[in-house]
């Protein structure tokens, strides 16, 4: 059993995904939003007011899902994109078009973080490898000090998904909603002390070692 990957061995595992077993991308990007929504409506957090904010990469499109999953269920959630949406991934500019033929209008600034009750962190995740542009690194720091509980997608923003280190500013999470197996940056470094309570969410990506296995247990049967 797989103990925890780098960002490169889960980039490798979800190509084979959707590359070669054939999965769309935005079929694991809902399976992550309703992971997100598994640990955000357990009990824990308090939904009165939600704020996701969003990044470009497919981080980000896994926050809109949820954003439009929580308005779905009436939940009061506004929506912090920051960055220019012509520069977004594909499938975050996907889940950015669903979202507004749902009536979600997207922010470019929130003036005070303190008025939520949650704050869902999808600006960056296991993509980020260079230290975050300082006006986000801002926000980042403006969103730690609010001291509202905040909860990571797949990694606090601001951490290298695979040493735990700080890339310019990290977020502070109550919780985070990790993909598939623990990131190795979420058990060592600032990533220890940043991670919060660590959900490790089944999303239909695997190993090569353990989709051996599923073969072996099917042709045993
Ligand atoms: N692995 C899987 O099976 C799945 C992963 N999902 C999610 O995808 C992210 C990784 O997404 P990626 O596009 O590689 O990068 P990040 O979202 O981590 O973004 C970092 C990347 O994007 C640039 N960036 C983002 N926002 C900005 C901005 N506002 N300004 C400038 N640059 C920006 C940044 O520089 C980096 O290059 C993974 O963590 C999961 O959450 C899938 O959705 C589900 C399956
Ligand atoms: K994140």
């Amino acid at each position: 059993m797989i103990e925890s990957v780098t960002a490169q061995e889960m980039q490798r595992f979800s190509h084979y995904t959707t590359d070669e077993i054939g999965v769309h991308p935005l079929v694991l990007m809902e399976r992550a939003a309703i992971s997100v929504m598994e640990v955000l409506g357990a009990g824990t957090f308090d939904l009165t007011n939600v704020l996701v904010i969003a990044g470009l990469g497919n981080n980000g499109g896994d926050g809109i899902a949820v954003t439009r999953m929580l308005a779905q269920k009436g939940v009061n959630v506004d929506l912090l994109l920051l960055g220019d949406e012509h520069r977004a991934t594909p499938n975050t500019a996907k889940q950015l078009d669903i979202a507004r033929k749902y009536g979600i209008t997207p922010h470019n600034r929130v003036r005070d973080f303190r008025h939520y009750t949650v704050i869902v962190d999808a600006l960056f995740g296991a993509g980020l490898s260079k230290p975050v542009p300082v006006k986000l690194g801002e926000i980042i720091k403006r969103v730690n000090a609010a001291n509202i509980p905040v909860v990571s997608i797949d990694i606090p923003s601001g951490l290298n998904a695979t040493s735990g280190a700080i890339l310019g500013s990290a977020i502070r999470a109550s919780a985070t909603v990790t993909f598939a197996y623990p990131k190795k940056g979420l058990l060592q470094n600032e990533g220890l002390k940043r991670a919060g309570n660590i959900y490790v969410k089944d999303i239909g990506v695997y190993s090569p070692e353990e989709l051996s296995n599923f073969k072996k247990e099917s042709s045993n049967q």
